[in-house]
């Protein structure tokens, strides 16, 4: 997030909101849980979401289909990696760092099961690891 608003010409005020879907695997629940919802009031603003990673989709389109119940002005996505099974959901993203092969990635910010997160790079995981 820090380098996106580095690289960002303006400013523009943020919020976090915080969910899950993972937990400690490398396949999603199916169940979207909010650990920390924004504290904005976005209605009639314009928002860009911003993720980490987007995979199955499940997690953004929730997320999307929450904020938009808000009544915002408009709605876009940013995300840094994109894997290929998004493309069985139809979520407009206006803005994608990489696009990725379908395997479970770490570091940057993700993580497995609470570690990793601190890694400067983005990589995979031996199988052994998960075992
Ligand atoms: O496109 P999807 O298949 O829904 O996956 C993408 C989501 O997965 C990750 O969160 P995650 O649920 O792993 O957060 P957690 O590690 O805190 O459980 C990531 O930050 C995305 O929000
Ligand atoms: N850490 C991590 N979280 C994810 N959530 C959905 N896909 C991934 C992934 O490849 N890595």
């Amino acid at each position: 997030m820090a380098d996106l608003m580095r690289a960002l010409p303006g400013t523009a005020p943020m919020d976090w909101m915080a969910v899950s879907s993972y937990g400690s695997g490398t396949k999603s629940s199916g169940v979207v849980r909010i650990l920390k919802d924004l504290d904005t009031d976005i209605s009639g603003r314009h928002v860009l979401i911003v993720e980490d990673i987007i995979d199955s989709g499940l997690t953004l389109s929730w997320i999307k289909s929450n904020l938009e119940s808000r009544k915002p002005a408009s709605v876009e996505i940013c995300t840094l990696l994109r894997k290929p099974d998004v493309v069985k959901v139809d979520i407009p993203v206006k803005y994608v760092g990489f696009d990725i092969p379908n395997e479970f990635v770490v570091g940057y910010g993700l993580d497995y099961d609470e570690k990793y997160r601190n890694l400067r790079c983005v990589g995979t995981l031996a199988p052994h690891v998960y075992a």
